[in-house]
C-alpha cells in the first residue's frame, strides 16, 4: 500500500513540479499517464524515496520515505526510462546474480542469474558485454535485475518504450502475473486501460484518479483538444 498525502514537489526556483497529492494507491495495477513533460517521473520517484516531498509524505507498507528510505528502497524496485541508468556489471549474468545475492558471490546464483534471463529471451547474451546489448535489450536486462531481488512493489517508468511488439506483449503479461504491486508511467494507453486504476498528470496537477477508461479518454481529449495547461 501506498499512500501519498498531500505530497507536493517544488523545484529549487520554487516552481511546482509535482502539486498536492493525496491519494492511497492499494490497487494492484496503477497506471500514470500524461503529456511529455507533465510530471509522471517525479511523482513516480516520490513513491521510493529517490526524490523527498518538498512538502506531505508520502508512506510505502506504512513506512515513511523521508525516515525510512533504505527500508522503502528494499521493498520497492525501480526501473528507470533510461536502462542504462542501473546496468551496473560488466555482462548480463554478473548483473542479474547481483541482484539476487547481494553481496556474496556464489555459483547457484550464477546459475539462477541464467534461469532469469533465459526468461528475458538473454541467455545467450548471458556472458557478453551488458553495455553492447541493444537499447531494448538493454531494458529488458534493467527490468530482469530489478525483479530479481523480489520487490514487493515495482514502479515502472515507461517500461516497454524501447520493445518491439513480441517483447512488449511478453514483458506487459509478465507485469500482469506478477504478485507484486505495480505503479507504472506509460503512453501505451491500452496498457493504461487494463490498469485497475489510473492517474492522469496534467502540469503537476493529478486531474484523474480512478477509472481507467475515464482517465484515458480524458487525457486523449484534452490531448487532442489541445487542451493541456
Ligand atoms: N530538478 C528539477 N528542476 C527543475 N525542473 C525539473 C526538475 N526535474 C524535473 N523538472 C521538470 O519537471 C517537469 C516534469 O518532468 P518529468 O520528468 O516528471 O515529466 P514526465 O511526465 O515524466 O515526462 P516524459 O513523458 O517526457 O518522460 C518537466 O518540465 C521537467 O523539466
Amino acid at each position: 500500500m501506498i499512500e501519498l498525502w498531500e505530497a507536493t514537489v517544488h523545484a529549487p526556483d520554487g516552481a511546482v513540479l509535482v502539486h498536492p497529492v493525496t491519494a492511497t494507491l492499494t490497487e494492484r495495477r496503477v497506471a500514470v499517464v500524461g503529456a511529455n513533460g507533465s510530471g509522471k517521473s517525479t511523482l513516480l520517484r516520490l513513491l521510493n524515496g529517490l526524490l523527498l516531498p518538498t512538502s506531505g509524505s508520502v508512506r510505502v507498507h506504512g513506512r515513511d520515505t523521508a525516515t525510512d528510505g533504505p527500508a522503502v528502497r528494499r521493498d520497492v524496485g525501480f526501473v528507470f526510462t533510461d536502462p542504462e541508468a542501473q546496468i551496473l556489471m560488466p555482462t548480463p549474468r554478473e548483473d542479474v546474480a547481483l541482484s539476487l545475492r547481494g553481496r556474496v558471490r556464489r555459483k547457484a546464483d550464477d546459475d539462477a542469474a541464467l534461469a532469469v534471463l533465459e526468461r528475458f529471451g538473454l541467455a545467450a547474451h548471458a556472458d557478453r558485454s551488458a553495455h553492447g546489448l541493444s537499447a531494448g535489450q538493454k531494458q529488458l536486462l534493467a527490468l530482469a535485475s530489478v525483479l530479481a531481488t523480489g520487490p514487493r512493489v515495482l514502479v515502472c517508468d515507461e517500461p516497454t518504450t524501447l520493445l518491439d511488439l513480441r517483447w512488449r506483449t511478453h514483458v506487459d503479461r509478465l507485469l500482469a502475473d506478477l504478485d507484486a504491486q505495480v505503479v507504472t508511467a506509460t503512453h501505451d494507453l491500452d496498457a493504461a486501460r487494463r490498469a485497475d486504476r489510473v492517474l492522469v498528470v496534467d502540469d503537476g496537477h493529478v486531474v484523474h484518479d480512478g477509472d481507467p477508461d475515464a482517465g484515458v479518454d480524458l487525457y486523449v481529449a484534452r490531448m487532442t483538444a489541445g487542451k493541456l495547461r
